[in-house]
């Protein structure tokens, strides 16, 4: 599978890394509207391939992108401290003007991966401004999240974050939803599990965990700047789910015809995910207090949408 990046920096390279140590795609290819940073991107990975991979990592303009099943979007600006994702949204709709008609002009029907934030309006941009079917427009969503409150929960417990099954749902952002309700370890729901290894999830535990993934982005570009191997690792493993065609769960941002009854909005839900891109939803059971936060998030994001003029 060729993969084509659009967005050099630090999530994009991060990506770049993280798939070509995987050896998920045969080839990457950067372009950056920084000609220079691409490439020596592509160079700096392609000396790191030897040791783990045969992928082949180059860069070029946007003709450098013929052939590419997936591009991944990874370009615009970045938070800065302090700054909300959706403090962005203005200026990176703008940069989704010029580079999605750039990609389809090269690549009439890939499939897109959206990184750059606020990731689920950023995806609804690129749904509209390409006309490709919701299915092949796939935002990272809160894939980044769900990891985040897997390895908390993980951690606390005593477990490998790959034996929780826990979603956040909703907006990549201030609004996002952890949700308890229907969180297992293995096969067990999380509050048994707690209970029989002594460590029980009292209300102080559940509120800092939840304080811990809302914030982990504020707190991280406040001690270095940004974020991107978390993004990176996110970005590589939706790659891997759609080379391999796996039809595996993760939660990513796509237009949805009705979450709580707002419809037409996109944001993140459990999603199967396989070739040819989102191949079915899931709408978890919820209790009421997620449900509400899903619809209140669902609103935000759908009236933030609906204002773009696209
Ligand atoms: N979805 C997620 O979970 C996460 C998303 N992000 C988002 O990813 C985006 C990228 O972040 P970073 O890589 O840290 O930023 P960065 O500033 O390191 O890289 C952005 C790149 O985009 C390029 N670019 C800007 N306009 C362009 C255009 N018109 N055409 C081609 N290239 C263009 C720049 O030259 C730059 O190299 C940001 O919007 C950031 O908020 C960051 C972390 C996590
Ligand atoms: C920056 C960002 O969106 C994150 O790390 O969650």
């Amino acid at each position: 599978m060729k993969v084509g990046i659009v967005g050099a920096g630090m999530v994009g390279s991060a990506a770049g890394f993280a798939l070509a140590l995987a050896g998920t795609a045969s080839e990457i290819v950067f372009v950056d509207q920084n000609r220079a940073l691409a490439l020596a991107q592509a160079e700096d990975i392609s000396h790191a391939t030897p040791f783990h991979s045969a992928t082949k990592v180059t860069s070029g303009g946007y003709d450098a992108l013929d052939g590419a099943d997936m591009v991944i979007l990874a370009a615009g600006v970045s938070q800065k401290p302090g700054e909300t994702r959706l403090a962005l949204l203005e200026r990176n709709t703008e940069v989704f003007r010029v580079v999605v008609g750039a990609v389809l002009a090269v690549v009439s029907d890939p499939i897109l991966l959206i990184a750059s934030n606020p990731v689920d309006i950023m995806t609804h941009v690129a749904t509209r401004l390409s006309g490709l079917p919701r299915s092949k427009v796939i935002g990272s969503g809160t894939i980044l999240d769900t990891a985040r409150f897997r390895s908390l929960i993980g951690r606390h417990l005593g477990i490998s974050p790959q034996s929780v099954h826990a979603y956040v749902l909703g907006e990549h952002g201030d609004s996002e939803v952890l949700t308890w309700s229907n969180a297992r370890a293995g096969s067990i729901g999380l509050s048994a599990f707690a209970e029989q290894v002594g460590r029980p999830l009292t209300q102080d535990l559940r509120q800092s965990i939840d304080h811990d993934v809302r914030n982990a982005a504020y707190r991280i570009i406040e001690g270095k700047g940004s974020t991107y191997y978390g993004i990176g690792g996110g970005l590589a493993r939706i790659v891997k789910a759609i080379a391999q065609d796996q039809q595996a769960i993760l939660s990513v941002s796509t237009t949805t015809d009705v979450v709580e009854g707002i419809e037409n909005v996109t944001l993140s839900l459990p999603r199967v995910i396989g070739r040819a891109g989102v191949h079915l939803d899931l709408h978890p059971d919820l209790d009421d207090e997620e449900r509400e936060g899903l619809r209140r998030s669902a609103e935000m994001l759908k009236d933030l949408s609906g204002k773009l003029a696209l």
